[in-house]
């Protein structure tokens, strides 16, 4: 598993990370058991030459890779920066496509293969461990791609590389031409084959697989698929693949699987890039059930409805989650769970509730759930309600001002002030609540277009140890946010009453 997330990953609009943040993830990928990091470009930028250097000075198990041009200044660049590493390896790369050579470089066939052939020995008279990439090898004609690779190993490349740059390939094809090319290609005994795939298509990781089904036996590939354009295949994906259907393949990989999930969480956080929630593996709902059919299946067999276990892939559990498309096998065994066992009449008295209470809200919790067995259903909606807000910003600082109905309807008003609105509202809300929470993200999105659009803000927050989520909805973005906090902040509340509440009826 070569993994390219401080490489190619960063080169994702807007997820440049600094070199302590680097430092960081890669400590995270040697602790998943990748094989090789690729830790940057470092003759593109100092901060990716100082990653690097940090990296190597740290950093020992897995090999560490840095990238550069066929061009003497980029190789050199990249075996100072490995200086330190204990298990350095230079990846060299040229574009070898005819649409490549004749538009970007200006270079001929066989310009190119000098250049490749220059930039292979030079980076061995640094290093042992060379690999080799013949960028846009997927539109690159199959008989020049065999001769270069050849060239390649003979001027002592021990990795080839073969990158579908604009993710264009399919599975089929990728796969015959790892048959062929291995089969072809002098030398190729000497060589580890690898693919590096890109997600254009929504192909990178059914390629990646049909790769080592020809023959790879490297991959490239990102944490949560991140990378240029659509992204590169994701590791995550391929590892649980490689487990989950590894007869099939007769390969795997060294991952240590239940490290996935913390990886993954991790990059998030430090480039504010969150995956979305039907994401395979990680995505929030991976492991997460709402339809009844479903949840009545994993009721009785989990493997009705799951083809690995959360637990594997570092997530606590599989999470049914009560909604409007639940049904009765899933509330009643939630139920159970919480201490309640109904007769029959009373649990369709509250399972009738609870659908009526999912016309309103989109997920029923457990303090919910309670609410509704204790026979008063308007306070599963109680709690503080938005009265006034405002918000005003100079540019420098901003100012909100906030009022709510607590839960007895006594207006409460505050007024804080942060850096940005958004904060000072959150600051302004905590002080009117008495609720601190800590903001782990926050999204805003638009719902509808034109004269329709509205906000719709969603909040996920630690408080007292668990982890908690809101929504809030409205025209005005500002508002939606407020509402999203408050729709959190009852929620925390209504749990911490609920055992309360619970214990006085039973
Ligand atoms: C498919 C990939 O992922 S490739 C890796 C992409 N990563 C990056 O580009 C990293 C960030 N890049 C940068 O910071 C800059 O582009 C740099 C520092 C690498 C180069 O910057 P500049 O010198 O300003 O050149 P610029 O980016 O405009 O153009 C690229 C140059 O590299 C040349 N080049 C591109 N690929 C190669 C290669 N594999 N081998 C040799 N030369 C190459 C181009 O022909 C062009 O040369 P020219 O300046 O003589 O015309
Ligand atoms: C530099 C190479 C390996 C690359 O990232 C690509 O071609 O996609
Ligand atoms: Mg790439």
């Amino acid at each position: 598993m070569f993994d390219t997330t401080l490489r190619d990953g960063e080169q994702s609009p807007g997820c440049s990370l600094r070199p302590a943040q680097k430092l960081v993830m890669a400590r995270a990928l040697a602790e998943l058991g990748v094989d090789v990091i690729e830790t940057g470009f470092p003759a593109s930028s100092a901060s990716d030459m100082e990653a690097t250097r940090l990296i190597a000075a740290e950093i020992q198990r897995p090999s560490l890779c840095a990238l550069s041009r066929c061009a003497p200044g980029d190789i050199e660049a990249a075996a100072k920066a490995l200086e330190k590493a204990r298990r350095p390896r230079i990846h060299v790369f040229i574009s070898t496509s005819p649409l490549h050579r004749e538009h970007k470089l200006g270079l001929s066939r066989q310009q190119v293969l000098e250049r490749a052939i220059e930039g292979v020995r030079l980076a061995r008279r640094y290093v042992e461990d060379v690999e080799f990439s013949a960028e846009d090898a997927l539109r690159t004609e199959e008989d020049f791609l065999v001769e270069v690779f050849s060239e390649a190993i003979a001027a002592g490349a021990r990795t080839i590389n073969v990158p579908d740059t604009v993710g264009y390939t399919t599975p089929e094809e990728i796969r015959g031409l790892f048959q062929r090319l291995i089969a072809g290609v002098r030398g190729a005994g000497q060589a580890v084959f690898s693919a590096h795939c890109h997600d254009d298509l929504g192909l990178a990781v059914a390629n990646s697989l049909a790769a080592i089904e020809g023959g790879a036996r490297q991959v490239e590939c990102t944490i949560n698929g991140i990378g240029e354009r659509a992204g590169n295949a994701a590791l995550e994906e391929i590892v649980m693949a490689l487990k989950v259907r590894g007869a099939r393949y007769g390969t795997g990989t060294g991952i240590d699987t239940r490290a996935l999930l913390p990886a993954s969480r991790l990059l998030s956080r430090l480039t504010g890039m969150t995956v979305q929630r039907n994401k395979a593996v990680v995505g929030a709902n991976a492991f997460a059930h709402e339809a009844g059919i479903h949840q009545h299946g994993m009721l009785r067999n989990r493997n009705t409805y799951e083809i690995m276990r959360p637990e594997d892939v570092g997530w606590p559990a599989s999470q049914m989650v009560l909604g409007r498309h639940s049904g009765r096998h899933a509330v009643n065994d939630r139920l159970r769970a919480l201490g309640f066992v109904l007769e029959e009449f009373e649990f369709e008295r509250v399972f009738a509730a609870f659908k009526k209470l999912c016309d309103h809200q989109r997920l029923v919790r457990d303090a919910d759930l309670q609410v509704l067995v204790t026979g008063d259903p308007d306070a599963a909606g109680r709690g503080y309600r938005l009265a006034a807000l405002s918000v005003s910003d100079s540019g420098k600082r901003a100012r909100a001002h906030v009022e709510l109905s607590d839960p007895e309807g006594h207006l409460v008003a505050e007024i804080a002030e942060a850096d940005g609105p958004v904060a000072a509202l959150f600051e302004a809300m905590t002080r009117a609540t008495g609720v601190p929470m800590q903001l782990e993200s926050y999204q805003v999105h638009s719902i509808g277009i034109g004269a329709d659009a509205r906000g719709e803000a969603s909040l996920s927050v630690r408080c007292e140890g668990a982890e908690h989520t809101g929504v809030g909805t409205s025209r005005d973005i500002i508002e939606a946010s407020a509402l999203a906090w408050l729709d959190v902040a009852n929620r925390i509340l209504r749990q911490r009453e609920a055992p309360a509440t619970y214990a006085a009826t039973a």
